[in-house]
């Protein structure tokens, strides 16, 4: 694979070239959101600009456009992931909107005691609370697959978990933790043997390597636009067509409406049926130009590019003796990001002094507040990165733990 041009890409980014204290930004949070690329940023800022209305309603010539765009933006949502058509293809506000629209448009009326709902122990609050609070609601059992020594998933123990009584099983594709790849096929497979559907959270996968739905075979699969180069307030929820014409919708309004009487209503053709109300246009145009821009530089480069830097900040970091690094060794089951602790130095206190470097991590639960648990440390240090990151960037990192030690250590 030929190497990205980074310098090019950094171009796109002004906001990289931003100083804090005479010091250059160093943004380590891709985990958390990506940066905005110029052709995003002018696609949207276009849009306003000359195709602003509101859409599905108006006959005019701008409503049309509007419409036109924002319908068209699911057909390329559609074709990146692989979808069979804009119909598989909802647009939500983010990953975490897109687990509710299920949980509660499927949920609430497909589960009930004795069903059980299994999820894995490194899943984001996006799923994991809100599945857990499903279940309380629903009576259904909410079960965990365990991680093994080496934060990968315990597929023995998943295999144990998923039986005739799991309605769903809902896994996240990549940790945002621990950056572990969780076998997604194979998890949905076991949902399947079992008549369960599968729920996938790809909100760290979309954004940085090659996604296929159908090659996954789950049946819903979930992300977020600001995470892929994309803007905020809007997300993507895959359905297979034939599960989302049978789900009733939970929200609704105008635009997800076929005809409405006093007395009842009934409801419009997929996607929209699941999009009341007036939708992120000027989002989802953008949204648009960020796959066009990703797919320009190409999945696959992606891919390699941030697992590239991310092995490099894991082997320094590894090489640094109070060090403790979450995840599994780098490799084809670990993605581009790494949480860590320094000994004697709270995660906390670390991302500050980072931030006196200008150096962007976070630091914190990640939303994963039970696998903090279970990992034993009341939060971690996480650097996380994409197109633009550099291994000067990692350096930069390293070193500014001596100056976390010399305080805190
Ligand atoms: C695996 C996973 N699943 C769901 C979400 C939620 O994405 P939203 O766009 O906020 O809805 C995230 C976002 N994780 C951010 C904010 S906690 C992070 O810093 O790790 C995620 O990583």
């Amino acid at each position: 694979l030929e190497s990205l041009d980074v310098g090019a890409i950094r171009d796109e980014f002004p906001i990289l070239e931003r100083e804090f204290d005479g010091q250059q930004v160093v943004y380590l949070d891709n985990a958390a959101t990506t940066q905005t690329p110029d052709p995003v940023v002018d696609a949207m800022s276009d849009y306003y600009r000359e195709s602003n209305a509101n859409i599905h309603r108006g006959i005019h010539h701008l409503s049309q456009e509007a419409s036109i765009m924002y319908e068209e933006a699911h057909d390329r949502v559609a074709e990146f992931i692989n979808a069979d058509g804009r119909e598989e293809v909802i647009f939500t506000k983010n990953t975490t909107e897109g687990e509710n629209l299920i949980a509660y448009a499927w949920g609430l009326n497909e589960l009930g005691p004795g069903d059980e709902i299994v999820l894995t122990e490194m899943e984001h609050h996006a799923s994991l609370v809100t599945w857990q609070q499903i279940g309380k609601r629903t009576g259904a059992d909410v079960k965990y697959i365990r991680i093994d020594e080496d934060q990968r998933l315990d597929m023995d123990h998943a295999r144990e978990l998923i039986t005739d009584d799991t309605a769903i099983v809902s896994a996240v594709h990549v940790s945002n933790t621990l950056g572990t790849v969780n076998p997604v096929s194979e998890l949905t497979d076991l949902a399947h043997e079992h008549d369960a559907l599968s729920f996938i959270d790809g909100a760290q996968a979309v954004p940085n390597r090659p996604v296929d739905v159908k090659a996954i075979d789950a049946d819903f699969y979930a992300f977020s636009g600001h995470k892929m180069a994309g803007p905020t307030g809007i997300g993507v929820l895959y359905g297979k067509q034939h599960l989302l014409e049978e789900m009733e919708p939970y929200l609704y309004g105008g635009g997800m409406i076929r005809k409405v009487t006093y007395e009842d209503s009934t409801w419009g053709d997929l996607p929209w049926k699941f999009e009341p109300g007036t939708p992120q246009i000027a989002e989802a145009v953008g949204l648009e130009a960020a796959i066009d821009w990703l797919e320009d530089i190409g999945m696959e480069r992606i891919q390699a590019h941030e697992e590239e830097i991310a092995r490099y900040a894991y082997e320094r970091l590894e090489s640094e003796e109070d060090v403790e690094i979450y995840g599994p060794e780098p490799g084809p089951d670990r993605g581009g990001l790494v949480s860590f602790n320094v000994e004697g130095v709270h995660a906390h206190d670390l991302a500050s002094i980072m931030n006196d470097h200008t150096i962007a991590v976070r630091a914190g639960d990640h939303c994963t507040q039970p696998l903090h648990d279970k990992l034993g440390v009341p939060a971690s240090t996480r650097a996380s990165f994409y197109v633009y990151n550099t291994r000067e960037e990692v350096d930069k990192l390293v070193a500014a733990l001596d100056d976390a030690r010399q305080l805190f250590a």
